[in-house]
């Protein structure tokens, strides 16, 4: 059987066990917050107790059914038609549980809140059970745990698999997972798409580019790349030019792309997000430590920051392009202004408007007047940028200065159409608190529009046309196109994280900066310490013999297949990349981009066994996350035939003998050499159960038994989907601790069944995880 290389675990455990996560009581007040928000009035003063009321309620759990479409009607469907009416039977203290209901705004109802509090989760077997159900389908990547407002700005940005598309600042990855479905999202659990577009995940926190990959690996795509760069000035990266006569869309799978050696071209983005960090006022409700340390110079120290990371996206963004800036602050000096600002600085974008996007969304129109508080006590005694100066009667005070024109309205502010912005309250629909704007380049004709400066220093008020103004010191640093810039350590702002660390979720960045502003950048991880990716030969004899064995098609990309080690050194693992990504990693050294991650990986080197005997046709195999990125290649008659009495056999036990099979599997199987297969298990039914939809899935034959391979949790996942038990070897073992530890006997030492094969075992224990 076969040994893979023993992988360090990616974490997750914490995460199950907070799934639902609703902190039942909260000691919440902070009267420069409410002072602040009450001048700006942003909400209407009889709206101000509801709102406030609403900030200290509990924040309820919101999900996400994630992946492809067919998928996520399967397990919608076991959301309303299984566990919505068990938990209806159920009651906890006399009372009726509350059942999960649909986020009305949410496309095809995929999305869904609970409002449960703890106590009454712990007591239900109703909860419990639908708690299991929601812990195994997010391990898997099937169902996402993320806050309802942070869900918004993929669904404004409207991604279509050809895109080439830019997560300015992705980490932990809540938005990243959405936009990589958008590109998946014609697959089907028995075919799919290879998209032809390009997904650059960035962000400047190393660790959290980690947490990024941890997430991002539960929905593998070849068009993901991951960076750790400041994305204030991120770098211009060129690739070759695709010849004329190529459809950059790409609507054949596996067409080859016929890059010109001869000429380049600066890529720029169809779709750029801009989820920038933020005083995270919005997410007050699960981040209870704002309410002691909230105070308005927060959102007055990252104004520039997210300035110029959103002026960075202008530079990126093609022609036709749509930017969404989106942040979970309630200040305007991190959301209206910094809008205005950038609108002023290049006038040939606009704000679009999205009014008739999702209509049962409760959102309110942008600020149109604020007034920027110029000190921690909220002294909002200044209505223009120009009186505060006047204030400012010593040399020294006006030195160290720290407030910049742009926090206030400019005067243009009636011309920016800052109404088509859209703020979220808590009160509005049970949610976190959300700014969202959508941004595009006007079709103007003839010459680009010079930008103008924006720190406000040197800029005229009343700016109307394209003057030319002398630069100042953050239009320099934003009017670098960046072309050559080289970030051997990505910088940012001292941002201290909002969420609890690891924590899964979209919440944004608290500056912790307490008030200073425009702190020097800092290094955030010195030296850069990656593997290279080192891309192997198309004729390399195990994954010929591999692609032979596994029937794919003439048009599989071989050679977009890289290694995580330098060159000559022996094959682990394979990763799959699209062209487009390919074509970036050939022409740019990846420490340039600090390139952290990219594509798939499809294929993993079994460790030399009995099975493998240093046999090339034995040694590479098919790994189950990968499958997805190899479907579209696929040979679908060659696919080995199976139904759901193998799928159960096979789910029951780790390394089933050929013998143990009904007739035709067991005498395909028999004839079948050694090594890695795919199968395809026919929907249908069979007794109780029905499998609604083909599954097509990575075996292992070896001298005489055949595996699954498919990792545990994914194993448990599909088991209790199908048959509404976890029959999985590690569940019974898990279903008889418990017994034991209930009835106060030892723990079990094994489990009677067919795993007599040591060997066998120990390779289940380590498939990838
Ligand atoms: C609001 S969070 C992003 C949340 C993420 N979009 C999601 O949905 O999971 C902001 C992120 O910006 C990152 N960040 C801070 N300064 C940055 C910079 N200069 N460039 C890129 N990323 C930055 C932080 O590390 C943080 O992960």
């Amino acid at each position: 059987m076969p040994r893979t290389k023993k992988k360090g675990r990616r974490g997750g455990k914490a995460r199950d066990n907070a799934w639902i996560d609703r902190k039942d009581t909260l000691e919440t007040t902070n009267e420069r917050f409410e002072r602040y928000y009450k001048n700006l009035k942003i909400v209407p003063d009889e709206k101000w107790d509801d709102f406030m009321h609403s900030l200290r309620q509990p924040l309820p759990s919101t999900f996400r059914i994630a992946g492809n479409r067919q998928l996520a009607q399967v397990l919608n469907d076991a959301v309303k038609n299984t566990y919505i009416p068990q938990l209806q039977s159920g009651t906890f203290e006399g009372e009726p549980l509350p059942v999960p209901t649909p986020l009305p705004w949410y496309p095809d109802s995929l999305a869904w809140q609970i409002n449960v509090p703890r106590k009454s989760l712990r007591k239900s077997p109703e909860y419990k059970k639908f708690h299991n159900f929601l812990v195994f389908e997010t391990e898997v990547g099937n169902i996402s745990r993320q806050e309802a407002v942070s869900m918004l700005p993929p669904l404004f940005l409207d991604v279509e698999p050809h895109h080439w598309v830019i997560d300015m600042c992705a980490a932990p990855g809540s938005k990243t997972t959405q936009i990589i479905e958008a590109f998946h999202a014609n697959d089907s659990l028995s075919t799919a798409m290879a998209p032809t577009g390009l997904l650059i995940a960035n962000d400047s926190d190393n660790r959290r580019t980690h947490l990024l990959i941890h997430q991002s690996a539960r929905l593998p795509s070849p068009v993901l790349m991951v960076t750790n760069l400041d994305a204030s000035s991120f770098p211009a990266i060129k690739i070759p030019v695709v010849d004329a006569s190529d459809d950059i869309k790409g609507g054949e799978h596996g067409k080859k792309r016929n890059w010109r050696k001869d000429k380049e071209q600066q890529i720029r983005f169809d779709r750029i997000l801009c989820d920038v960090p933020c005083s995270g006022d919005g997410t007050l409700r699960k981040n209870l430590e704002i309410w002691k340390k909230w105070q308005p110079l927060d959102g007055n120290g990252l104004h520039s920051l997210q300035l110029r990371i959103l002026l960075r996206g202008f530079q990126m963004l093609k022609n036709d392009g749509r930017i969404v800036y989106s942040t979970c602050s309630l200040n305007p000096v991190e959301n209206e202004a910094v809008i205005a600002a950038a609108l002023n600085h290049n006038q040939e974008f606009e704000l679009v408007d999205v009014s008739d996007r999702l209509p049962s969304l409760i959102r309110i129109p942008g600020l149109t007047s604020w007034c920027p508080a110029v000190d921690r006590d909220v002294d909002m005694s200044f209505d223009t940028y120009a009186k505060y100066m006047e204030s400012l009667t010593d040399e020294r005070a006006r030195s160290s200065n720290k407030m910049l024109e742009s926090h206030w309205p400019p005067a243009n502010v009636n011309d920016l159409k800052l109404e088509r912005c859209m703020r979220i309250y808590p009160h509005f629909q049970d949610s976190g608190g959300f700014f969202v704007a959508v941004l595009r380049k006007k079709v103007t004709a003839g010459e680009p529009i010079e930008p103008v400066a924006i720190d406000g220093k040197r800029q005229a008020e009343g700016v109307s046309g394209p003057p030319a103004p002398k630069k100042t010191k953050l239009d320099e640093e934003i009017s670098t196109d960046s072309m050559n810039v080289d970030q051997s350590a990505a910088k940012s702002e001292p941002v201290a994280m909002a969420e609890e660390q690891g924590k899964i979720s979209g919440s944004h960045e608290h500056n912790q900066t307490q008030g200073k502003q425009k702190q020097p950048l800092t290094e955030t991880g010195g030296t850069f310490k990656e593997n290279p990716f080192t891309f192997i030969s198309r004729h390399e004899a195990s994954l010929q013999a591999c692609i032979k064995r596994l029937n794919l098609k003439p048009n599989f990309p071989a050679e977009n297949l890289f290694m995580r080690s330098p060159e000559g050194e022996p094959i682990r693992s394979l990763y799959l990349v699209n062209d487009v990504v390919k074509a970036i990693m050939q022409s740019t050294d990846y420490t340039r981009i600090r390139l952290v991650s990219a594509g798939v990986k499809i294929f993993g080197k079994v460790e030399n066994s009995k099975d493998t005997r240093n046999l090339p046709e034995r040694q590479i195999r098919v790994l189950s996350e990968g499958m997805a990125a190899v479907l579209p290649y696929v040979n679908h008659d060659t696919l080995i035939a199976a139904d759901i009495g193998v799928l159960r056999t096979l789910l029951g036990t780790y390394h089933p003998l050929c013998t143990s099979f009904e007739e035709p599997f067991r005498t395909t199987m028999t004839n079948k050499s050694i090594g890695s297969h795919i199968s395809r298990f026919k929907a249908g039914t069979q007794g109780p159960t029905t499998l609604t939809h083909d599954l097509i899935l990575p075996l292992w034959r070896s001298e005489n038994a055949v595996s699954l391979m498919v990792e545990k949790k994914a194993k448990s996942a599909l088991s209790l989907r199908l048959f509404g038990e976890d029959i999985t070897v590690a569940g019974r073992n898990k279903q008889i601790e418990t017994v034991k530890v209930v009835n106060g006997d030892e723990e079990p030492s094994t489990i009677p069944g067919n795993d007599s094969d040591e060997e066998d075992v120990d390779a289940d224990k380590n498939m990838d995880e």
